[in-house]
């Protein structure tokens, strides 16, 4: 039986933050990706990318969610990037449901832009123009990946986490 919700979609959907609030109102535990990583190198995301790589990172990262097999009740907020790595999708798919978190290309981009430096590959120029590309580069693959979809339009954090809780708890 599959215990575990994991949250996947682009970069500044809110993953993160809907995860944390989530986990509190439905009792699961929080564990985030991103979180675990910088934990164990002491290190930001970006300086990762900038000081070892991508490719260590995605390592990493990957290393992390086959050690998330044996977690049981817990929300899995995910990197943008992590199911991308399909040997990732299978491994979260034994034990989770995947719910896909979207929003509008300016929703994200005005999200992102909170924090300009927190998403390496992000720091370009028009990050607008290159938020675009990357959607369209993994739109489906999102799509493909998850077993449910919610549409993260607005400030109200009580209002999607209730709409998220109600799927998962009444259809999975
Ligand atoms: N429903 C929402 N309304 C307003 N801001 C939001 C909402 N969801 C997320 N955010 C904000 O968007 C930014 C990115 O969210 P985050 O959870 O870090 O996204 P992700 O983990 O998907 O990259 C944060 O500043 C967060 O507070
Ligand atoms: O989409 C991606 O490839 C990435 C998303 C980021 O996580 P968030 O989706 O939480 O921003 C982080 O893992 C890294 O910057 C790469
Ligand atoms: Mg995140």
């Amino acid at each position: 039986m599959k215990t575990n919700l994991a949250l996947i979609g682009f970069m500044g959907v809110g993953k993160t933050t809907i995860g944390k609030v989530l986990a509190k109102k439905i009792d699961m535990n929080f564990f985030d990706l991103d979180y675990e990583i910088m934990k164990r190198e002491n290190m930001k995301v970006n300086e990762i990318f900038k000081e070892k790589g991508e490719h260590y990172f995605r390592n990493l990262e990957e290393e992390i969610i086959k050690e998330c097999e044996t977690m049981s009740n817990t929300i899995i907020a995910t990197g943008g990037g992590t199911i991308l790595n399909k040997n990732n999708l299978l491994s979260l798919r034994k034990h989770a449901n995947i719910c896909l978190i979207s929003t509008s290309i300016d929703n994200i981009y005005k999200r992102v832009m909170r924090r300009p430096n927190k998403r390496p590959l992000l720091i370009c120029k028009d990050t607008y123009e290159k938020i675009k590309k990357l959607l369209n580069d993994r739109k489906d693959i999102y799509k493909n990946s998850c077993d449910f979809e919610v549409y993260n339009k607005n400030e109200d954090l009580d209002e999607i986490t209730d709409i998220i809780k109600k799927i998962y708890i009444e259809e999975m």
